[in-house]
């Protein structure tokens, strides 16, 4: 652990330099460069297939680079992937849980606290408690007990969501966190990942609708398989960005408070 803080202190969460990659030979990203600071909130956005989930994988370690340099904390994904694995808390856009036996919500919680103990070592009375407290920051506290699989949609995201947060991570990796998540459930959420980013932990959240986080973000990194724009929502948001990124014309208004938002034909969003 000693070694981990070392390595961590005075460097960048992310640091990403023209990274390349491709799936059998199609390009999936090209040549991408940034990099985030601790503690920072940073959304990606950019159409269906833009390389959004793939730049996730490649900071996890699960996908490596056919060329260009990742680092997380100083640490290279593929290389030092135990090291990174237990710096990160991710929730996936979607993944399959066993139902055959069904587990248990506080069984898929406790997941995350399980693979960093290893298979041998029990799970403490500690794990059980950080456990519990995510789940309840997600709202869902009363669900500790239920089957997964009986769960909605929206439900099953918060809970993996909650996996995320129970390893207590010092970056958080969101791929799509409010697919289908009801609207006060959302901003419940918003809420609880801008405390964290305050705190220290560093969000980078793929989303679709950047709107409900504007007022919370620090940056956005808009893709469409290379960068287009990487800056502050205001720079990000501008409409030749936007047309660069979607091929549309994508309305902008600019709020009471001054935050830009885009409409994704969705004028009330
Ligand atoms: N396992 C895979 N094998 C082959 N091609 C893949 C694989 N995963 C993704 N791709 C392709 O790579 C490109 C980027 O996919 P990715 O999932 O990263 O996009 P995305 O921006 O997350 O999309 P979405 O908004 O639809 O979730 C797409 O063209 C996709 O078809």
């Amino acid at each position: 652990m000693k070694g981990i803080m070392e390595a961590t202190k005075d460097v960048r969460a992310i640091e990403v330099e023209n990274v390349s990659f491709s799936y059998n030979g199609v390009r999936a990203l090209t040549d991408i460069t940034f990099s985030v600071d601790e503690g920072e909130f940073v959304a990606v956005m950019g159409p269906n297939g833009s390389g959004k989930t793939t730049l996730l994988r490649i900071l996890l370690g699960m996908l490596k680079p056919e060329s260009g340099k990742v680092r997380v904390f100083g640490f290279d994904p593929c290389r030092d992937a135990e090291k990174v694995q237990s710096l990160v808390g991710f929730m996936p856009q979607k993944e399959h849980i066993s139902t055959k036996p069904p587990l248990l919500v506080k069984d898929v919680v406790l997941m995350g606290r399980a693979a960093r103990k290893g298979i041998l070592s029990p799970l403490s009375k500690e794990d059980v408690e950080k456990a519990r407290e995510a789940l309840e920051a997600v709202g869902l506290e009363k669900v500790w007990d239920t089957k997964f699989s009986e769960l909605s949609g929206g439900q099953q995201q918060r809970v993996l969501l909650a996996r995320a947060l129970a390893v207590e991570p010092k970056l958080l990796l969101l791929d799509e966190p409010f697919n289908g998540v009801d609207i006060p459930s959302q901003n419940r959420i918003i809420e609880l990942l801008d405390r964290l980013s305050k705190k220290g932990v560093t969000v980078l959240a793929v989303v679709h609708n950047v709107s409900p986080l504007i007022h919370h973000i620090d940056k956005i990194l808009l893709l469409n398989k290379e960068l287009i724009a990487y800056g502050s929502p205001g720079d990000v948001l501008m409409p030749e960005n936007m047309i660069k990124a979607y091929g549309a014309i994508i309305p902008i208004i600019v709020c009471e408070e001054g935050f830009a938002h885009p409409l994704f034909g969705d004028t009330h969003g």
